[in-house]
């Protein structure tokens, strides 16, 4: 079964249809028992880094993820949920992540010529082979929403980059984590077949 942690924010609709279009099984939920019961978890997310930390701490989800990071099941985090992984971000302050991964998360800098937020499609580069990738060919287009990015201490973790002013690093691969700024629940075909290859992902 895949869990798919709802901490009260995030586009968990759209997530869970798009795994059910590509015939995996997905529950949308927030107990420890489930999530830590599934052979593989998503953490996903749209809203305020601070606001998404607040709820995952208020409905005792962060040693629930803890647990699956570090248990080697598959784990897949998309925008918001790549992020709170992370040490640390600036969105409206300075706020703790889960620091499951070191590095900070970043704000576009003031560029006349770019709009932010990052909002619509863009090409991914692969830096590595992550296995979610199988099928898609590098350089194809997905659908971006967000004002920051991550920078991971660790700069070869990159399974991919793009380029909105900067080039930024829009994908991460740790063993069992993979977690991208980009949606693949709004990034069509090739969204559809990340979410079937991690599906099948052991
Ligand atoms: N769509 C989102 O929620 C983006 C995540 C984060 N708030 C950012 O702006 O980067």
């Amino acid at each position: 079964m895949i869990a798919i942690i709802d901490y009260g924010m995030g586009n968990l609709r759209s997530v869970s249809k798009a795994f059910e279009a590509v015939g995996h099984q997905a529950v949308v939920t927030r107990d420890a028992r489930v999530i830590g019961n599934a052979g593989h978890v998503v953490l996903p997310g749209v809203g305020a880094f601070g606001d998404c930390m607040a709820n995952i701490e208020q409905f005792g989800l962060v040693e629930p993820i803890r647990a699956a990071v570090q248990s080697g099941k598959p784990f897949l985090g998309i925008c918001l949920g790549l992020q709170v992984l992370f040490t640390e971000s600036e969105e409206f302050g300075v706020h703790k992540g889960l620091d499951l991964i070191s590095g900070t998360v970043k704000r576009f800098g003031i560029d006349p010529s770019l709009k932010v937020p990052h909002m619509g499609w863009n090409e991914v580069r692969y830096e590595r082979r992550c296995p979610l990738f199988d099928g898609i060919a590098d350089g194809a287009h997905w659908y971006f929403v967000h004002s920051y990015y991550v920078q991971p201490t660790d700069r070869s973790l990159a399974a991919a980059t793009t380029t909105y002013g900067t080039t930024f690093v829009s994908a991460v691969w740790r063993d069992n984590v993979v977690a991208c700024q980009f949606h693949p629940e709004k990034s069509q075909a090739v969204g559809l077949r990340l979410i079937k290859n991690f599906g099948a992902w052991k």
